[in-house]
């Protein structure tokens, strides 16, 4: 399907990216070609780790490329894309995974007409549990975004959104919300700790309760609140610990942190808005 695929942007995401898609070997190491800003030490331990192509210049990178992710920080778009727009050509589909900043605005910048996929998965990418949502700019068509599903299927799941903008929530929910679990889990390792309690034992029982419950949830028909009320014993534990929560504003302490998480998206976005674009923000 893919014979080629070009990462610009080296970093985390990028990782998680390909190693996703060497471990389901839906491409093979040497199809996959990656560059970065100027960190030849980072390029050379990607080499030898994942044995993928590295290189610094950009024409070997892109020329030939079916697909191209852009996988740097959004305050570096505009420079990336002038270091590659002339190799790209209209037949490369071009994937953004970058927070905020919208298709119009890469498809101005390259001054192609490639269709323009934006993406955004989580580093759960690396395992193949990424959470991946994904919209077309206006050059991309059905046929684009079932390409760009079928490689990030092989990280994840997929959903497809209509409105572009959707993404900016997305981002704060599920782009950045392995961070919360992580934070989540830290206070509990903390709180286990503190009681005593030897961090190998805290660490298998925090991580199945929390495989148990998102197992639950998906496999349950009950509502979350439902499955909430089954383990709260009038009087008992389980609402001794959310009384507790409900004081310190738990619920409304992350649905805060959800959204200020989009709007920080938004405003990561901003300075990057197509002069013509359909989906500029409202
Ligand atoms: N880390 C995460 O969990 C997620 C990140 N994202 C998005 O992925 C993007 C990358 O994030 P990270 O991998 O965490 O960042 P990072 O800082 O780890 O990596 C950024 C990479 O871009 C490269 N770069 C910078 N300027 C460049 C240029 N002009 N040409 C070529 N390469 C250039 C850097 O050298 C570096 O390799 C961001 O836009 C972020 O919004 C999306 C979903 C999840
Ligand atoms: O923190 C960030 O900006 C990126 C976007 C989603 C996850 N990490």
């Amino acid at each position: 399907m893919f014979n080629k695929i070009a990462f610009i942007g080296a970093g985390s995401m990028a990782e998680a990216i390909m190693t996703g898609i060497l471990a389901k070997g839906f491409l093979q190491a040497d199809q996959i070609w990656v560059t970065n800003k100027e960190n030849k030490e980072r390029l050379e331990r990607l080499k030898n780790v994942y044995h993928v192509r590295c290189s610094t210049d950009k024409e070997q990178i892109v020329q030939g490329a079916d697909v191209i992710i852009l996988s740097m920080k959004p305050k570096d778009i505009t420079e990336a894309i002038e270091g590659i727009k002339k190799h790209v050509t209209d037949e490369q589909i071009v994937v953004s995974v970058l927070a905020g900043v919208s298709t119009g605005y890469i498809s101005e910048q390259l001054e192609k007409n490639c269709p323009v996929v934006r993406a955004m998965p989580n580093t759960s990418a690396t395992i193949g549990y990424s959470a991946t949502a994904i919209a077309g700019g206006k050059q991309a068509g059905q046929e684009h975004i079932r390409l760009v599903e079928t490689l990030f299927q092989t990280i994840g799941t997929t959903t497809v959104v209509e409105e572009e903008d959707d993404l900016h929530t997305i981002t704060g929910l599920s782009g950045s919300g392995p961070a919360y679990i992580y934070y989540f889990v830290e206070a509990m390792e903390d709180a286990a700790a503190e009681a005593g309690l030897k961090p190998e034992i805290a660490k298998e029982l925090i991580i199945q309760t929390l495989v148990g419950a998102a197992e639950m949830l998906k496999n349950s028909d009950e509502q979350p609140s439902a499955l909430r009320e089954k383990i709260t014993s009038p009087g008992g534990t389980t609402q001794a610990g959310l009384e507790t929560l409900e004081k310190y504003k738990y619920q409304e302490a992350l649905m805060a942190c959800i959204k200020q998480a989009a709007a920080r998206s938004i405003e990561l976005g901003s300075p990057y808005q197509a002069k013509n674009d359909a989906n500029k923000l409202k």
